[in-house]
């Protein structure tokens, strides 16, 4: 494959990640209001630490595990902003 094979890869890849970034940020508005009616945080560490350890245990390379968590904290931050947002 040459580079534009590769890029075209990557745009087919980026509609997957889309598309499965907004499914977890629907999860997570669903969350979001449920713990505004029973009047719960929105940050949960201890659940937070649980999407680490099990990302960790999925992450198949060639990322390192740490490389991975940066990404997934991002996310985990943006879904704790869009909970808020809706609040
Ligand atoms: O599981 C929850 O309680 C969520 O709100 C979801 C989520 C996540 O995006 O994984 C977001 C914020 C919390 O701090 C923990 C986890």
């Amino acid at each position: 494959m040459d580079i534009s094979d590769w890029r075209q890869k990557i745009d087919e890849l980026d509609v997957e990640i889309v598309r499965l970034i907004n499914k977890r940020a629907e999860a997570a508005r669903a969350i979001g209001e449920l713990k505004k009616t029973a009047d719960l945080p929105v940050y949960e560490p201890r659940r937070e630490q649980e999407v680490f350890d099990r990302v960790r245990k999925a992450n198949p390379g060639p990322l390192a595990d740490a490389e991975l968590l940066h990404v997934y904290e991002r996310i985990i931050d943006v879904m704790r902003t869009l909970q808020r947002r809706d609040l």
